[in-house]
């Protein structure tokens, strides 16, 4: 093995970390979930060993203990070439990734404001490997940087001007990284190059964000300031009234209490009043549990509007794409949402879309459709360390 890129995705209670080789083989991964709670756990993928965390093990901690174990597993070696970090926000300071050094730290706290459930978390896990392996070179990839060409008219919001100029309240925009991989499949398997193709991608995982991409470039994106706007997603609301506040807020409603409640316990979540997990809900529907059906017919059609509303900002389309661990794998949300969509000439094929799911992806669309529809497993972690490949080479 000449080089090793480490991909550290840390995420609100989990962390991700993804091992890939110069040649983009994907070496080894792991996951540690519930962190901070007292049954926090961590694996790597096909092991059944659980790797040991401390109690209430917190992402430094659980990334110490997973390097550790990558290392007693002849996985890695003693530092990697070279770390990719997934950072969620990185406003208007980061139109691409960077490499990391002080400044860059102070500047993604200073957009902490804006993402505060995922920037702590994405600093603590730079904060981490920088201490590990403070030789090798570190590379912040951005959520948001793909969506820096969104223009003036689909980023403002119809607010007064001294918003965005004192504060910069903008629509940012996010899952750039999964949108941009998406645009890349898309083309391939289309047999187009990236620079003339146009798509609306469908990233549906526990956080949901749809992208117009034009001739490359995304154009628009359902996410906002914070990953809160847009499309249903696990736990989050997504649009609402902001008539909402001051109505809460008449009725004794603490502010803090709203931004849980609609972060937290909404979404399938809220609706459901059962769980945010897609499969769960799908099976508690067919066994007859009313709310569970209602949370995914609000999710799907919430999602078909967003269709829609996407086509504004394009002049072709070359695929409609669907992917995260929804929109790889649920045939029902897909069938459901393209139900709303007959009238754009949206059309399944029953067979195909039941079937070319996460293993293989590929189109589903029927013979008599408008536009292709394809699934697409995503895969951030290999743009991330294609990034941090990049960079840290330039480093050298
Ligand atoms: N076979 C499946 N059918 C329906 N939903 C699924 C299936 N597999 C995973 N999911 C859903 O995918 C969601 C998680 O997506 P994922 O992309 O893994 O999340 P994250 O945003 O954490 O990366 C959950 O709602 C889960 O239920
Ligand atoms: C930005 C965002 O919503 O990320 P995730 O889907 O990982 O929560
Ligand atoms: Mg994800």
């Amino acid at each position: 093995m000449t080089q090793s890129i480490l991909v550290v995705n840390c995420g609100s209670s989990s962390l991700k970390l993804a091992l890939f080789d110069e040649n983009e083989n994907k070496l080894a991964s792991a996951i540690a979930e519930r962190l901070n709670g007292s049954d926090a756990f961590a694996r790597i993928d096909g092991d059944d060993r659980t790797v040991p965390l401390p109690r209430n093990a917190n992402h430094k901690q659980a990334l110490t203990a997973l390097v550790l174990a990558f290392r007693e597993r002849k996985l890695m070696p003693a530092a990697p070439t070279s770390v990719g970090h997934r950072v969620v926000h990185g406003g208007e300071t980061f139109r691409e990734a960077v490499l990391i050094n002080d400044d860059v730290v102070e500047a993604i706290n200073d957009c902490a404001g804006l993402a505060p459930l995922h920037n702590p978390v994405n600093l603590a896990g730079i904060e981490a490997t920088r201490e590990q392996f403070p030789e090798t070179p570190q590379v912040a990839v951005f959520d948001t940087a793909y969506h820096q060409t969104l223009a003036p008219h689909a980023y403002l919001y119809a607010l007064p001007e001294s918003f965005y100029r004192d504060w910069s309240v903008r629509r940012y925009g996010f899952h750039g990284t999964s949108h941009f991989f998406m645009a890349n499949e898309a083309a391939r398997l289309l047999d187009k190059t990236l620079a003339t193709t146009s798509i609306i991608s469908a990233h549906l995982g526990n956080g949901c964000s749809i992208t117009a991409i034009k001739d490359g470039f995304s154009v628009d994106t359902s996410m906002g300031l914070t990953p809160l706007e847009g499309l249903v997603m696990g736990t989050r609301c997504g649009d609402i009234d902001p008539g909402l506040f001051d109505y809460l807020s008449s009725r004794g409603m603490q502010l803090a209490d709203v931004h849980k409640e609609l972060n937290k316990n909404s979404g399938l979540l809220g609706i459901s009043g059962k769980t945010n997990d897609m499969r769960t809900l799908c099976e508690l529907a067919d066994q007859g549990h009313e709310p569970s059906a209602l949370a995914i017919d609000i999710f799907c059609f919430r999602l078909a509007k967003y269709v829609g509303a996407m086509m504004a900002s394009l002049d072709h389309l070359d695929a409609l794409v669907f992917t995260g661990g929804i929109g790889e794998n649920s045939s029902r949300v897909r069938q459901k949402t393209l139900g709303h969509l007959k009238l754009l000439g949206f059309e399944l094929d029953a067979d195909r879309n039941e079937h070319n799911g996460r293993q293989s992806g590929g189109r589903i669309e029927s013979a008599g459709s408008r536009f292709p529809v394809l699934v697409v497993p995503t895969n951030e972690e290999l743009v991330i360390a294609r990034e941090a490949s990049r960079l840290a080479a330039s480093f050298r």
